[in-house]
């Protein structure tokens, strides 16, 4: 995976294969195109032999949000290496013995099968969630807040950064320094529907705000022609 101008990890969350084959072909050289993310959806259905035949090489955000006590976690994280992904992710609120598992299960199996250690990162607080909708599951609020919170911890556990939404980057960068790993969905164009996603930002904004990698799913994947969504999102970063 490359710093610098190939920034985006397309959310490829379908359970059609062939579906899913066709935007990566459409999509793989794309602007701004860093790889793809299989979340759970598509590994439901098709598993890790058709995570590897549908994205065909290229870079590998394996989001499955491991959320677990830490010798399952650390289990599932040694699992998934087998894929040589370039990102892997837990949930923060899993813990901090959760998160150690994790960073040290990646280390440790990234020696045994002698692949690249991929960016261990934990989701703080979902970019579909607001503020009253903490309240409503007992986590203190406000958003904002909570991110912090859990990115620091993780920070401390020794993970590679967070996934957070848009609007708490310059507060994460700011707080977690230049080399924490800052992956950020949540972008919505002004062109796009938000749909469920409540904490969203352009992805010009995102980019400006210190985002390291954008993940943009449906305004790109289900547009009617991606490949022309894709370069109009690409000349909003320009
Ligand atoms: O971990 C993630 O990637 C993730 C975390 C989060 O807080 N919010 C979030 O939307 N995501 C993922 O990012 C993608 C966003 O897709 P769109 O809303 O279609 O752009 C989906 O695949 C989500 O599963």
């Amino acid at each position: 995976m490359t710093d610098g101008l190939e920034s985006v990890f397309i959310a490829l969350d379908t359970s059609d294969p062939l579906g899913a084959r066709h935007l990566v072909r459409t999509l793989g050289k794309g602007p701004r195109t860093a790889g793809f993310k299989i979340g759970k959806e598509f590994f439901t259905a098709h598993g890790p032999v058709g995570t590897r035949e549908v994205t065909d090489g290229y870079p590998l955000f394996l989001d499955l949000k491991f959320h677990d006590i830490p010798n399952t976690v650390a289990g599932a994280i040694r699992s998934s290496l087998q894929l040589r992904p370039a990102i892997v992710n837990v949930h923060a609120s899993g813990g901090a013995a959760m998160m150690r598992a994790a960073a040290q299960a990646a280390d440790e199996a990234a020696t045994a099968f002698d692949a690249p250690r991929p960016w261990v990162i934990a989701v703080t607080v979902l970019t579909s969630l607001d503020d009253s909708d903490l309240d409503q599951v007992g986590q203190a609020g406000p958003a904002r807040e909570q991110v912090l919170r859990l990115a620091r911890l993780a920070q401390d556990c020794g993970l590679d950064g967070v996934v957070c939404s848009p609007r708490e980057l310059a507060d994460l960068r700011r707080h977690c320094g230049p080399d924490f790993r800052l992956v950020v969905p949540g972008i919505r164009p002004d062109w796009a529907d938000s749909g469920d996603q409540k904490r969203t930002m352009t992805p010009g904004e995102a980019i400006s705000a210190g985002a390291d990698r954008l993940v943009i799913g449906r305004p790109v994947t289900a547009a009617k022609d991606p490949l022309a969504a894709l370069q109009r999102l690409a000349s909003d970063l320009a």
